[in-house]
């Protein structure tokens, strides 16, 4: 009998190479809408799963929820059942200005200041992608006529903190370009397991802007925020294709 992994609910027999890492569960609609002979694999929890094929390369999706912790759970689970790369498609707010909604960050280093990363490695171990999965990306990117930033984002753990404005100018003041809350925990337990692991960000705040207003209309809108989703999704696509090539 398959070992069937407790929250992900999905085995080694269903597992493919490469996985795309949305936080929510209703952007797998959208992913799906991208492959071909897409099927829903599991649904348990905040972890929902999907499989198809994107030019002819078999691809799995699974959601994380929000927050390091799950997103390490899957991490977790999904290596175990022997996928080889994982790429993000997340949303983040812009920590500098001239970074509009629906561009895409893509991410070269995380600043680990969430919880989960902490528990598996001291805070001065990187939180890196790998090298060849952010090349693939960045030239997919390109290609895709996708307006792109490579650098920085920060994760953390809550944006409802009281200091969340002054915490915000510290990191843009050192450089880093956008907020989440999974990618440093994607790139630390994936590192520590061997997996290849990228992260691509779509901007849903600008810098300085109201998060509920436009995380709200992120949720309902067509707008530049879901053509930037569109973009981060084909980049991941077209960059497992570059990989799947060699
Ligand atoms: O849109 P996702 O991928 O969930 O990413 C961002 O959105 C959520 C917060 O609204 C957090 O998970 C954050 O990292
Ligand atoms: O500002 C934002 C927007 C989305 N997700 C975050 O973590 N921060």
């Amino acid at each position: 009998m398959a070992e069937i992994m407790p929250h992900i609910k999905l085995s080694k027999e269903q597992a493919v190479p490469y996985v795309l890492l949305p936080g929510d569960p209703k952007r797998l609609d959208r992913i799906a809408t991208c492959l071909t002979e897409a099927e829903e694999l599991a649904y348990n929890r905040e972890f929902r799963s999907i499989k198809g094929k994107y030019r002819g390369v078999p691809v799995m999706a699974v959601s994380t929820g929000i927050g390091g912790a799950s997103a390490a759970i899957a991490v977790e689970e999904l290596a175990r059942i022997g996928v080889k790369a994982m790429i993000r498609i997340g949303s983040c707010g812009a920590l500098q200005k001239g970074i509009r909604l629906g561009d895409l960050i893509l991410v070269n280093g995380a600043v680990r200041d969430d919880g989960a990363s902490s528990s598996y490695a001291h805070s001065i171990y990187p939180a890196i992608p790998d090298t060849k999965l952010l090349l693939a990306c960045m030239e997919s990117a390109r290609e895709l006529g996708a307006r792109s930033h490579v650098g920085i984002a920060r994760s953390h753990d809550s944006f409802y903190i009281d200091e969340e404005k002054e915490v915000c100018a510290y990191w843009a003041g050192k450089g880093v370009m956008g907020s989440d809350m999974e990618t440093a925990a994607l790139f630390v337990v994936g590192g520590l397991r061997g997996v290849k692991t990228a992260s691509i960000l779509n901007v849903v705040v600008e810098s300085e802007e109201s998060l509920e207003d436009n995380i709200n209309s992120y949720t309902v809108g067509e707008s530049a925020m879901m053509r930037g989703e569109h973009l981060e999704i084909l980049t991941a696509l077209e960059a497992f294709v570059r990989m799947n090539q060699g």
